[in-house]
């Protein structure tokens, strides 16, 4: 798949968006309907004046993807990219799909039987294309075969030294039906070990033993569920971090499978709210940073910048030793660079956890995610659910206790005394502000793994007793000062 970045806004070829290759564009990437009959679109991209649409197409006389501009106001199309530009990766791909007849011919149109769908189309790719054929779409393995002009990766900014940009993944393995069957004796219901309004999980082992979880999407259309299992490949074909789940690889064979590497305790909101075994303190705070470093890898770390969408304590798996891992990226956004915020008009998310902006506005950021992870900090704290049995929010009960420092009556009773009470207030403090109505006035993750890591004086903070409402004032000044030498890109 292909996708454009840094948009420009007029169709000037010396203008021509930066090319890189990353799977699926989950953010600003949207369908468009071919236009005549040779034309095989894939997928589209809105440049930042919503005049502009780019999306590739299939060429078939010269056989090769072709990069095109619509004009929405003048109803008109150009290819504005030069062909060169694709040829050279199209040729790579041809060369390589010649010896095997059938994945060429999922190029040309209309010999096989008419799919459903484009998008039906474009998953054969992925089901006929070997593992080699899908590292062909690394980003890192990309830039090296656009070598021409035209193309460059200009990666972000590392913006904390604990994160590492990593291309270097190992290769996902492309699983048959039969594969999965066998590992999950058949889909048995013994094997269920989760299911979302998305998708079931499924505990799985592979013939070399490795235990897996095998996610299967259930919910929606054939066309939406490929929808949604392509923006979620495409995401995490990005995604390499400590603290994010670990993609193994997929299916596509009677149905739709994501295979990840299984987390022997389950996620957090079955430890936490499920389990007997109450979760010692130690435990949670270490939950607490992890989930904190991954959300800072996703939004400021790793090639793009992404909003997970969905922060939640069931999206929060945890290792052997409890490290938390930041799972289902189902609905998580690629946003590009400049761009403030994306609105969005479908709602979607999880109650308990949805930031005011998004449920009025629908308004997303980073701060949408970092509201979310302030409600998470609270269930770690309090032991209790986002939404309980009788729909009650977490942080309507607790905004009272936060704001008259009731600190006895937010920790969890099953912790008694069994807790580090400066490493506690630091939480509190943390869910305190990340939780503020005003998303401006919520520190961004790089902040609050600050504050939660004891540093910019936040330790000395706790330790006076003072009311968090003053230790607000005095973030607030701090992380408007910060705010100020941050530039971004
Ligand atoms: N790798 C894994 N190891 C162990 N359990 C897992 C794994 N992946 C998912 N699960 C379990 O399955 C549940 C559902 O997974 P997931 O959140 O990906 O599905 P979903 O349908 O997209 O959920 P949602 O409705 O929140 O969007 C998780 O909460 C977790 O309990």
């Amino acid at each position: 798949m292909i996708w454009c970045s840094d948009l420009p806004t007029t169709n000037s070829l010396r203008d021509l968006p930066t090319f890189t290759t990353d799977g699926i564009h989950a953010g600003c990437w949207t369908r468009r309907r071919s236009t005549t009959a040779q034309e095989k679109p894939y997928l589209t991209a809105k440049a930042e004046e919503p005049r502009y649409y780019y999306y590739c197409s299939w060429d078939n006389s010269k056989k090769k993807l072709q990069l095109n501009l619509y004009d929405m106001e003048k109803q008109e199309e150009n290819v504005c990219s030069p062909d060169t530009v694709l040829e050279d990766y199209l040729t790579n791909l041809e060369s390589e799909t010649d010896s095997s007849k059938a994945s060429t011919s999922d190029l040309e149109a209309p010999k096989h039987p008419k799919p459903s769908s484009r998008w039906a189309e474009f998953l054969q790719l992925f089901k006929t294309k070997s593992k080699r054929h899908l590292a062909i779409l690394h980003p890192l393995k990309m830039s090296e075969r656009f070598s021409s002009k035209e193309i460059t990766l200009v990666p972000d900014p590392i913006l904390d030294s604990t994160i590492s940009l990593n291309y270097f993944k190992p290769q996902w393995k492309n699983f048959n039906l039969s594969d999965l069957q066998t590992a999950t004796n058949n889909f048995s219901l013994e094997y269920q070990i989760g299911k979302g309004g998305y998708a079931e999980v499924f505990r799985g082992s592979l013939r070399d033993g490795q235990l897996v979880a095998i996610k299967q999407l259930t919910r929606g259309s054939t066309e939406e569920k490929t929808e949604d299992f392509l923006s979620e490949l495409g995401i995490m074909a990005h995604v390499n971090h400590p603290n994010t789940a670990k993609l193994i690889g997929y299916g596509v064979e009677g149905g739709f499978f994501l295979i990840l590497e299984l987390s022997p305790h389950g996620s957090l909101a079955s430890m936490l709210h499920s389990s007997k075994e109450k979760l010692k303190w130690n435990i949670r705070y270490k939950i607490a940073l992890g989930t904190a470093k991954g959300l800072l890898y996703l939004h400021e770390g790793c090639q793009r910048r992404i909003i997970h969408r969905d922060i939640k304590a069931a999206n929060v798996l945890l290792t052997e030793d409890f490290e938390p891992q930041i799972c289902d990226f189902g609905l998580a956004k690629w946003l590009p660079k400049q761009w403030t915020h994306l609105t969005v008009a479908k709602f979607e998310g999880t109650f308990g956890y949805l930031a005011p902006e998004f449920l009025m506005h629908g308004i997303v950021d980073e701060k949408t995610d970092v509201f979310a992870y302030g409600v998470l900090l609270l269930e770690l704290i309090t032991g209790r659910r986002a939404l309980d049995h009788s729909q009650q929010s977490l942080v309507m009960w607790a905004k009272p206790q936060l704001k008259n420092n009731r600190i006895k009556e937010l920790v969890d009773p099953s912790l008694a005394d069994e807790y580090d009470p400066v490493a506690m207030n630091l939480m509190i403090l943390a869910a305190f502000l990340c939780l503020q109505e005003s998303s401006i006035q919520r520190p961004q993750m790089s902040q609050v793994l600050q504050l939660l890591r004891g540093s910019c004086g936040s330790i000395d903070l706790v330790g006076n007793g003072r009311k968090l409402s003053h230790w607000k004032r005095y973030y607030e000044e701090l992380f408007h000062a910060e705010n100020k030498n941050l530039t971004r890109g």
